[in-house]
C-alpha cells in the first residue's frame, strides 16, 4: 500500500470506526484498505473477509462500471449523495446515500479512493409502508368531517373561498404558518370536490429524504437501479383524486422541475420506464413561506409557483384572530376530555384571559397541545384552572418561591416564610411537591421530567406515589 495512504488510515482509523456512516477506502489496485464496522455492519461481510481483498473479489456481482469506488480510481470522477439499493452477502437490500472520491497524493497521483455511505433502508421502509398505508386508508378516512373551528369573519370568508374553489378543478397552494390549519383545508378542498369519493393522498416534502422523492413520487421499474421494484408513486396512488404536498417549499428543485412537466402533460415515466403514464390528479400544495419569500431564497421554481397558485389561500396565523382562541380551546377540551379520561366543563376566565393574550407561535396545534397537557394535569374536577404556557415563565411577574421555580434559579431572592402553614417538615414536603408538579406539568415525558429534576426516574416514580401525584399513563409512559 502507498505509505501516504497507509500513514492517512492509520491516523484517522479511530475516528472513522466512531462514525455512524460506513466507510471502506481501497487502494490503487482496488483492494480494501480500510473497512469499518459500519461497513461491515451494512454488508453483512466481515472486516476481516474484505480488508487485503480486491472489491471484485469480494463483490462478485460488481464489475468496473457499476463500482464508483472503482470508478473513482479510474477516471479520478467525484460521487456525491449517489443512491443505492444493493443486496447484501446475506441477501437483504440495504438501501444507502454515498459519496465516493478519489483520494490524491502530493503529486496529484491517484493512490486509493473512499466511500463514505448513510443508511437509509429504514427510512426507506417506513417511507414505502407509509404510501401504501395512505393509499390503502384513503376510503376509511372521515374526509367529509373535515373540522374547521372558526367565528373569525376573515377565516369565514377563507372557508368559503375554499368551498367554492373545491368545486372547481384548479391547483390550490395554501400559505400559512405552522400549525394554522393548512392540511385541513387541503381535506376541505378535496372532500368538497367532485374528486371527494377517490384518493386523497400527502407528500410531507419537508419529511422525505432528498433520494427518495423521485421514487416516491413517480414510482420505480424493476431494475431502474440496482435492485429497484415495479412500485406505483403517489402520482399513480391518487389517479383520480388529490395529492397534497405539505411543506412544498422543501421539495429539491430538480425534482420541481420534473413535477412541473408532469402536471403540464399529466404524464410522466416511473423511475427508470420507458412507458408513459397518464394520470388524473389535482394538486394541493401547502408552504409555510410566503410566495416572495420562496422567490426570492429560491425554494420554488417560478414557472411550478404560477402553475400551481391558481387557487390561493393565506390562512392568518391564531395571534391575528384572538376571538378564535376561546372557541378553538372549548372544542379541544371536548376533543380531548374523552382521551384524558376527564370530565373538564368549563375554563376558568382567568385562564381565558391568558390564552387569549398568548401570542401562539406554534398556532392552533400549540393551542391543542396546550389543552390537553393542562387536561391531562387539571386536578380540579369540572373547570380547567391551570394553563401553563412555556413563554409566561419567561415574563410572569415573581411569584412565591413555593409555587414556583426551585430555589437554586432564584439567585439573591428570600423564601417567603408563613410558619402558621405547618412544622419545617410539612412546610419541606409541600414544597416539594409544588416543584414536582411544576416539571411534571412542563415535561409531561416522565424520564424527562426525572432528568430535569436531577433524580433518577424511578425516586421520581416514588415520590409522585408518596405525595399522591397521579399522571395519565398514555402520555407519562415513554
Ligand atoms: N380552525 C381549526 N379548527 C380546528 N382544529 C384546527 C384548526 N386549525 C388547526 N387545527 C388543528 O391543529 C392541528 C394542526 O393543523 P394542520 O396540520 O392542518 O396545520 P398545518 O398548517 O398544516 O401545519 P404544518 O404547517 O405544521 O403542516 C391539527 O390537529 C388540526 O386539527
Amino acid at each position: 500500500m502507498d505509505t501516504q495512504l497507509a500513514a492517512s488510515i492509520s491516523m484517522l482509523a479511530e475516528f472513522l470506526d466512531s462514525l455512524p456512516l460506513a466507510v471502506a477506502i481501497v487502494d490503487a489496485d482496488g483492494h480494501y484498505v480500510y473497512y469499518n464496522a459500519e461497513s461491515a455492519r451494512l454488508d453483512d461481510c466481515l472486516a476481516e473477509r474484505a480488508l487485503g481483498r480486491s472489491l471484485l473479489q469480494v463483490y462478485p456481482g460488481m464489475n468496473q462500471h457499476s463500482s464508483t469506488l472503482l470508478q473513482a480510481l479510474d477516471s479520478g470522477k467525484r460521487y456525491h449523495n449517489q443512491y443505492q439499493l444493493y443486496y447484501n452477502a446475506s441477501g437483504k437490500p440495504v438501501h444507502q446515500v454515498h459519496t465516493t472520491l478519489p483520494l490524491s497524493n502530493a503529486d496529484g497521483a491517484v493512490i486509493g479512493a473512499i466511500e463514505v455511505a448513510r443508511d437509509l433502508t429504514e427510512v426507506n421502509q417506513l417511507h414505502e409502508r407509509f404510501v401504501d398505508l395512505q393509499q390503502r386508508l384513503h376510503e376509511r378516512l372521515p374526509l367529509n368531517d373535515y373540522g374547521i373551528v372558526t367565528c373569525d369573519p376573515a377565516m369565514q370568508k377563507l372557508v368559503q373561498q375554499a368551498q367554492r374553489l373545491a368545486r372547481t378543478d384548479v391547483q390550490v397552494l395554501i400559505y400559512g404558518e405552522t400549525g394554522t390549519g393548512k392540511e385541513l383545508f387541503a381535506r376541505l378542498l378535496h372532500s368538497q370536490s367532485a374528486r371527494a369519493g377517490k384518493p386523497y393522498l400527502v407528500l410531507n416534502c419537508a419529511a422525505t429524504p432528498e433520494q427518495l422523492f423521485e421514487s416516491a413520487l413517480f414510482g420505480t421499474v424493476k431494475g431502474a437501479f440496482t435492485g429497484a421494484e415495479d412500485r406505483a408513486g403517489l402520482l399513480e396512488g391518487a389517479h383520480g383524486g388529490t395529492l397534497f404536498l405539505d411543506e412544498l417549499n422543501s421539495m429539491p428543485l430538480a425534482v420541481q422541475a420534473k413535477l412541473l412537466r408532469a402536471l403540464q402533460e399529466m404524464t410522466f415515466r416511473r423511475v427508470g420506464a420507458s412507458r408513459e403514464i397518464r394520470v388524473d390528479v389535482r394538486i394541493i400544495a401547502a408552504t409555510n413561506e410566503s410566495p416572495q419569500d420562496m422567490l426570492r431564497r429560491q425554494h420554488i421554481r417560478p414557472d411550478l409557483l404560477y402553475r400551481l397558485n391558481v387557487g390561493y389561500l393565506t390562512i392568518p396565523p391564531l395571534r391575528e384572530r384572538r376571538h378564535d382562541i376561546p372557541l378553538l380551546a372549548h372544542a379541544f377540551l371536548a376533543r380531548h376530555g374523552k382521551l384524558t379520561g376527564n370530565r373538564v366543563q368549563r375554563i376558568s376566565p382567568a385562564v381565558l384571559e391568558r390564552l387569549q393574550r398568548h401570542s401562539w407561535p406554534g398556532n392552533v396545534r400549540m393551542l391543542e397541545n396546550i389543552m390537553l397537557r393542562s387536561l391531562i394535569f387539571c386536578e380540579n374536577g369540572e373547570e380547567l384552572d391551570f394553563v401553563l404556557l412555556e413563554d409566561d415563565e419567561q415574563t410572569a411577574a415573581p411569584r412565591p418561591v413555593a409555587a414556583s421555580m426551585p430555589p437554586a434559579a432564584q439567585s439573591g431572592t428570600q423564601p417567603e416564610v408563613d410558619e402558621a402553614s405547618g412544622t419545617l417538615d410539612e412546610q419541606l414536603a409541600g414544597f416539594e411537591r409544588q416543584l414536582l408538579l411544576h416539571y411534571l406539568r412542563r415535561y409531561p415525558n416522565l424520564s424527562e421530567a426525572a432528568r430535569r429534576c436531577g433524580l433518577p426516574r424511578a425516586t421520581l416514580q416514588y415520590k409522585m406515589k408518596k405525595y399522591g401525584i397521579r399522571l395519565a399513563q398514555q402520555v407519562m409512559d415513554d
